[in-house]
């Protein structure tokens, strides 16, 4: 296993490995500090440095509370940091842009509308031609494996077929970058597999950037060509692992391969280590 030591003075490099390298994101001495009422002063991230280059798939794990959301909030410009500056493509992020597509645990579709009605909404909203954005939206809609259910409403749905709306719908603003927090977190283990690698096909059709945060270090592992391990709160990035595994990826192949056990195994012995293995 690669791994590449990251100092929070360094900007650690998160180079795919199958495209001409160009920073998309870089994260150049963030750090965060939180004002709440019973907690004055909370350091949430301290000094993050990190470029994500252009088409990489990088997940960021680590230690409940050590940070994980706050900096992914950061790229989406939600979040305006303390100190430090995020830059999408050299300019600084001064808030949500539909270049970054957020895709989050909560679902946050629209309960009025049908699958159809939420997919084509981003389209709409940016003024493309209703049949058109119908028709790009279902093609979408039977990317992400829901033809058929175009008329029906979210209620009706189960929560990995919202979470595979949620994803279309995002991916119909042609964002440049995915930003995923925790997308598969309340899904059951045979749902999350099927969405882990229907997500990995669609990502190798148009190698969209992803900054992908999750609990789960077989799915970092599955999924990225980057691992950026975060220590516990306040944040800092620990390591930086480069995934030096084949593409396309096959769930069943690599669970056999040993390298992929390797990575899987390390990774778990850093949450054992007492600086990334217990949340605050
Ligand atoms: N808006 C906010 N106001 C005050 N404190 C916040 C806010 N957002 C996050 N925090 C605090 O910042 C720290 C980091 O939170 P964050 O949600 O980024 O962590 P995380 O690593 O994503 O956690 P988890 O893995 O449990 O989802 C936590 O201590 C949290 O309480």
């Amino acid at each position: 296993m690669k791994v590449v030591p990251s100092r929070s003075s360094k900007t650690p490099d998160a180079a795919p490995t199958h495209k001409s390298s160009s920073a998309m994101i870089e994260i150049d001495h963030v750090s965060q500090i939180f004002q709440t009422s019973t907690r004055k002063d909370h350091l949430a991230l301290s000094d993050i440095s990190l470029t994500i280059e252009d088409g990489a798939f990088v997940s960021i794990l680590g230690p409940s509370g050590c940070g994980k959301s706050t900096l992914l909030y950061i790229v989406g410009g939600f979040v305006s940091p303390t100190s430090g500056s995020a830059r999408m493509k050299g300019k600084t992020i001064a808030g949500p842009g539909p270049d970054r597509g957020p895709v989050f645990q909560e679902f946050a579709l629209f309960p009025w509308k049908s699958v159809l009605g939420n997919v084509m909404y981003g389209p709409r909203q940016q003024g493309v031609r209703a049949a058109d954005a119908e028709a790009q939206s279902r093609a979408l809609i039977e990317m992400v494996g829901l033809k058929g259910y175009e008329n029906f409403y979210p209620k009706e749905l189960s929560g990995g077929m919202k979470q595979r709306v949620a994803l279309a719908r995002t991916l119909a603003y042609h964002p440049e970058v995915l930003l995923m927090d925790e997308p598969f977190g309340a899904l059951d283990a045979h749902t999350r597999t099927r969405l882990q690698n229907d997500l990995l096909n669609i990502w190798e059709r148009d190698r969209k950037t992803v900054l992908f945060v999750t609990h789960s270090v077989e799915e970092a592992v599955f999924l990225s060509d980057k691992v950026v391990m975060m220590s516990r709160s306040p944040g800092r990035i620990r390591q930086v692992i480069d995934i030096d595994l084949p593409r396309p990826r096959r769930r069943t192949e690599l669970l056999l391969d040993p390298r992929y056990q390797k990575y899987v195994v390390d990774i778990e012995r850093m949450f054992d280590d007492g600086d990334v293995g217990l949340g605050t």
